[in-house]
């Protein structure tokens, strides 16, 4: 895999470079809530700059269907990228049509656009290798080089990541150097307990990891909103808790198979549940295996949460991902800090990865110097740490 100083060496002034970041910031309406993305491929882009590069970054936001959706604009993060490098970032309308055309054109050496949100074109994501090569002629047209810098993406086979980097001379940034750099040596031989906790949102994704860290874990803890589906495998109701119905016989067999392993798999105790689905709902906690119909489990208990720390702070090595609850309401963020701060006060080397993670790190109060790694990717790193070959990292390779 080149790198992003090979790049530099070999000099970039004047020369395009279409550049793969993960911009997938959380957003309240169009309030970026948390920027940590953003910072985070900063140092590439400024390299890329300073040394005379003219810079089309693109990115995804969020999971809109493949066609326009002002809800995932990118615009405000083209705003937040022009504070963060302290310099103008040109914003295309369009992700490869007139606008962006033009604009890319219109790039002079040191200068950097932001491509509206790729998945706004059904190419991006689609299964269909033809499709997805078709668009990915079009964004390589905006680069002579490509240098992927989207760790939080790499474990997706999409256009931007995969086919478009075979069309061009290609590069890691510096963010995905150093991802990768840092979780390999949770690949191989991590100190023993290693304990993993997964939480929230994703769960079908995340749920097929489990299979194989099964095999690599002393304890596996599962809160957030992975956990119900979990729950209703043991034989309880869930109210109206996020469930994943079809995958409840996987669960079943990851709970067999956990035993068979000898591996701990921890679900909570106790929940915080909720009327709805909102901030201002007032919380009652009850046993997990009692979670009353008409009601939603937004967060973890404080039994459970003990039960978590406890097994975090004996931990020698701990990767976390996914939030405990719905911490972006204060009533249910409870779970969330507990773990986060258990991470903290333990000796283990602490990894923390995703999106929402790290910002729940930052947005909760707790110090960022706190864990020995905190990642941009959660669904990237679980699967790094699963052992497979990434198809983001896998098109890089020369
Ligand atoms: N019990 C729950 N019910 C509904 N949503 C939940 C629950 N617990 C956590 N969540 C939500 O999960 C979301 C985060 O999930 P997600 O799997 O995307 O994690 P992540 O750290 O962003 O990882 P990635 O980078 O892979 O997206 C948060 O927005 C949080 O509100
Ligand atoms: O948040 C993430 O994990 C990355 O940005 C990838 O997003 P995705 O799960 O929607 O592909």
């Amino acid at each position: 895999m080149k790198t992003l100083d090979e790049l530099l060496s070999e000099g970039v002034s004047g020369r395009r470079v279409l550049l793969r970041a993960d911009l997938n910031v959380p957003l309240d309406g169009s309030t970026i809530t948390d920027d940590g993305r953003i910072r985070a491929v900063a140092p590439t882009i400024q390299a890329l700059v300073e040394n005379g590069a003219r810079v089309t970054v693109c990115s995804h936001l969020g999971r809109p269907k493949g066609e326009p959706d002002p809800q995932y604009s990118l615009a405000p993060v083209a705003q937040r990228l022009g504070e963060v490098l302290d310099r103008a970032v040109a914003f295309a309308t369009d992700t490869v049509g007139d606008d962006a055309d033009e604009k890319n054109a219109a790039l002079a050496d040191g200068e950097v656009l932001l491509l509206e949100n790729l998945r706004f074109n059904a190419g991006e994501t689609s299964k269909d290798d033809q499709v997805r090569a078709e668009f990915a002629g079009e964004l390589a047209a905006y680069g002579d080089v490509y240098v992927d810098d989207a760790f939080g993406a790499v474990h997706r086979k999409h256009a931007s990541v995969y086919d478009a980097a075979k069309l061009l001379p290609r590069y890691a940034g510096f963010l995905i150097a150093k991802e990768v750099e840092v979780l390999s040596k949770l690949t191989g031989d991590a100190e023993k307990p290693y304990v993993v906790v997964l939480g929230g949102a994703k769960v079908s994704d995340k749920l097929a990891v489990i299979e194989n860290l099964l095999q690599k874990v002393d304890t596996l803890i599962i809160g957030g909103g992975m956990a119900y589906t979990f729950l209703k495998a043991q034989g309880h109701e869930v109210g109206n808790s996020l469930l994943e119905a079809d995958q409840v016989a996987t669960c079943e067999r990851y709970l067999a198979e956990a035993e068979k392993l000898g591996v701990d798999l921890l679900l909570p105790v106790d929940i915080a549940t909720a009327a709805e689905f909102s901030a201002d709902a007032e919380a009652q906690v009850t046993a997990a295996d009692a979670i009353p119909g008409d009601r939603m489990g937004l967060d973890i208990g404080p039994a459970s949460a003990e039960l978590f720390a406890e097994r975090v702070r004996a931990a020698s090595t701990v990767f976390w991902n996914g939030p405990m609850g719905v911490f972006e309401f204060p009533a249910y963020a409870k779970g969330t800090k507990a773990v986060a701060q258990a991470l903290v006060d333990s000796s283990a080397y602490t990894v923390v990865g995703g999106g929402d993670s790290a910002a729940a790190v930052r947005t909760l109060g707790l110090p960022e110097d706190g864990f020995s790694h905190i990642s941009t990717g959660g669904g990237a790193s679980l699967e790094y740490l699963e052992g497979k070959t990434l198809p983001g990292l896998e098109a890089l390779e020369n």
